[in-house]
């Protein structure tokens, strides 16, 4: 069996061109949605996805706003840029570019972020909305592997899903929305604490990998006619990204999402989303008060 591919380029142009249409209707009322990043030190792959965030809204009409800090920016400098961002009406949403370096308390940063702003979906706001269903920004990468399952009519509903890795940006919140009653789903979470991970592996009719391990899902680990979502980064030692998928699984499963190509530029699509949905909303909500107020 050679797998189909679950193509994140085309699945996410889709999406880019919907939000487009989206952008202009938003421009037509005077609001220009904007896209906020902070990009904490030089590490050449967190340079890439920023100047590739830019790129998609420079596509799709949004307008950026680039904030830089070197690598030795302290707790304190980060968080004077934080709360510039909140300020700044230009900016209908931002992220802080992850990992942040060592010695840097992470989720104060995150706390501090306006959850109203929150592009990402990774403010304790948002990350707790969607534990309580409620309507909010959801994770990128997680969002980005259901709406790539969506968009090729693999069965979510009833099916196992098996996810490997428990960190927060991707691990930690798949089970939230795959368990959701829209999309149905069963879930084990596997980690570095798990015993016997192929046997787990062995049941899944879709696998989420995630665990930045190169190459630790062999084909004998995945049951045949399974979809298989690489979204694990490592690089060799050319800088080349290598996932947390062997080839050879393409041979035993029915759909693949490669990396590169899969689920990584769904993860910037759905940041655009977020955006969008913000403005959306900041807009909805000034016409219902002009209206109210009138
Ligand atoms: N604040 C955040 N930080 C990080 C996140 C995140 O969602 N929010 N996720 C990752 C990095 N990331 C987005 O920031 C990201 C990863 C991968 C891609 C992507 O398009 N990858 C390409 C290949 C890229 C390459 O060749 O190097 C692909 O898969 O085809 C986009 C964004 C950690 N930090």
């Amino acid at each position: 069996m050679t797998a189909q591919i679950l193509d994140g380029k085309a699945t996410a142009a889709a999406i880019k061109s919907d939000l487009t249409v989206r952008v202009a209707a938003l421009r037509a009322q005077g609001v220009t949605p904007g896209l906020g990043t902070l990009l904490v030190g030089d590490d050449p792959g967190s340079r890439w996805y920023v100047n590739g965030k830019h790129r998609d809204c420079a596509q799709v009409g949004i307008a950026s706003i680039q904030r830089e800090l070197p690598a030795t920016a302290t707790q304190e400098d980060i968080e004077e840029v934080v709360r510039e961002l909140n300020d700044n009406p230009e900016c209908t949403g931002y992220i802080v570019q992850l990992p942040l370096p060592k010695g840097i308390d992470t989720n104060r940063v995150l706390e501090l972020m306006d959850p109203a702003k929150d592009a990402d979906g990774l403010h304790p706001m948002s990350l707790g909305k969607l534990v309580l269903n409620e309507t909010g920004p959801l994770p990128c990468t997680p969002q980005g592997v259901v709406q790539l399952l969506r968009a090729h009519g693999v069965e979510i509903n009833g099916a196992h899903v098996v996810v490997v890795g428990r960190g927060v940006t991707i691990g930690r919140s798949i089970p939230l929305l795959l368990t959701r009653k829209s999309e149905n789903a069963t879930v084990t979470q596997c980690h570095t604490g798990t015993r016997d991970l192929s046997f787990h592996l062995r049941q899944a009719d879709i696998v989420v990998a995630a665990a930045g391990v190169p190459h630790l899902i062999k084909p004998e680990d995945v049951k045949p006619g399974a979809a298989v979502l690489d979204v694990g980064v490592s690089r060799d030692e050319n800088g080349k990204i290598v996932g947390d998928v062997h080839p050879g699984v393409a041979d035993v499963a029915a759909w693949v999402a490669p990396n590169p190509g899969g689920v990584g530029p769904m993860t910037r699509a759905q940041l655009l989303v977020n955006v969008v949905e913000a403005a959306e909303r900041a807009s909805a909500g000034a016409a219902g008060a002009a209206a109210v107020s009138g």
